[in-house]
């Protein structure tokens, strides 16, 4: 659900913000250090629990203070709150959605979802596969229900039999986490294929407004963990040995990845830094607008410094999937300048200046 007001104290630089935000389009400009990205961390703080940025939850919070709270309003009226205090080496969440304690930040994930494009996004997102299954599973926690509890088993039975690896001592113990491990990576993996389906779809739109010229030769390919011809269990059993020798699972639903494929060999070796990251943009537009459709509720999209290796054309083609898309749209820049090509000629957008972590209203 989008964000109607934004409560934000002692958090990285920010002292104390509150800020009615537009439903569909805001603008931060400030200079270099005045606290865009810190609040665009504080939203997807409230989100995720955690920061795009830093692992540690304590960078988050502003020198020599002892708790930061990050609060809002949805459109739907819903109060989320979050306050992270650290007494004494103690880390506690204090986590309320309108009036009622939670333990669990996924009670506030089932009301916001957010996704965030940075400069980074795309070096790391074409990095490593920890990027890209995070960005699938999110998708697929949002629009795919019951995959959670199913994604929530899964991890425990893992842990079991990562244990039997590990130990390597029970191996009765082991046949049985085995099987049951490889059922539900099995279930997982159709979870993924079926969401990967839908997701690729969806892209083909959103590739066409934003980068034409390549947009009917992309294709995404879905890795499941383990090799597509064979059953999980007949890979558990040929390769026991070496998953014994290693101490954990080798193969199963959590060593899945996708890869964008163009013509034949991977896409981030043919197309240029800005193109790579107009196709970043597109697949969170495509899975946002998925998440909008099969949630019914407006997820919020965070573009943080959208001049860095965006030309001005690259700007005008986003200008174009941002007119379309049904999403709460937060964008940062340097200055004004950056963002001309995106400022709608209607005047349904809010522009904010940053300065030393206060924000005020330019123009609404
Ligand atoms: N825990 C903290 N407490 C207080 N200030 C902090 C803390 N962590 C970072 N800062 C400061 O907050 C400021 C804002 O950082 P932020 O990354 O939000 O800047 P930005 O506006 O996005 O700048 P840039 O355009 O350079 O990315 C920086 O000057 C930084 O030194």
């Amino acid at each position: 659900m989008s964000i109607d007001k934004l409560f934000i104290q002692d958090f990285r630089n920010i002292a104390s913000v509150s800020v009615d935000l537009n439903q569909d389009l805001n603008f931060i400009i400030g200079d270099n250090g005045s606290g865009k990205s810190s609040l665009l961390e504080a939203i997807f703080y409230l989100g995720h629990g955690k920061s795009f940025r830093s692992s540690k939850a304590d960078n988050l919070l502003m020198h020599n203070k002892l708790s930061f709270t990050v609060s809002a309003k949805t459109q739907s009226g819903a109060q989320l709150g979050v306050r992270k205090g650290f007494f004494e080496h103690l880390n506690l969440s204090e986590i309320r959605v309108s009036g009622e304690k939670q333990t669990k930040f996924s009670a506030l994930a089932k009301n916001i979802a957010v996704q965030v494009i940075t400069p980074e996004s795309f070096k790391l997102f074409f990095g490593g596969p920890k990027q890209r299954r995070r960005f699938i599973d999110l998708g697929l926690f949002h629009v795919k229900h019951g995959f959670s509890d199913h994604w929530r088993e899964f991890t425990r039975i893992h842990k079991q039999r990562n244990a039997c690896l590990r130990t390597k001592t029970d191996l009765a113990s082991l046949n049985y986490w085995s099987d049951v491990f490889a059922t539900s990576s099995e279930q997982i993996a159709q979870y993924r294929a079926a969401y990967v389906e839908q997701l690729t779809k969806e892209l083909s739109f959103w590739l066409k407004i934003m980068l034409p010229k390549v947009s009917d030769d992309i294709v995404i390919q879905y890795l499941q963990g383990w090799n597509s011809k064979r059953t999980l269990l007949e890979v558990l059993s040929q390769y026991r040995d070496k998953e014994l020798a290693a101490g954990y699972s080798l193969y199963g639903a959590q060593k899945f990845d996708v890869r964008f494929v163009l013509n034949g060999t991977s896409l981030d070796n043919q197309l240029s830094r800005g193109q790579q990251k107009l196709f970043l943009l597109a697949l969170t537009f495509a899975q946002a607008q998925l998440i909008a459709r099969e949630k019914r509720v407006k997820p919020i999209l965070l573009i943080d410094d959208v001049g860095a290796e965006l030309d001005i054309h690259s700007r005008a083609l986003l200008n174009n999937a941002i007119a379309e898309i049904t999403c709460q749209v937060v964008v940062t820049a340097i200055d004004k300048t950056a963002v001309a090509q995106l400022v709608p000629k209607e005047d349904n957008y809010k522009m904010f200046h940053v300065k030393h972590g206060k924000l005020s209203v330019i123009s609404e």
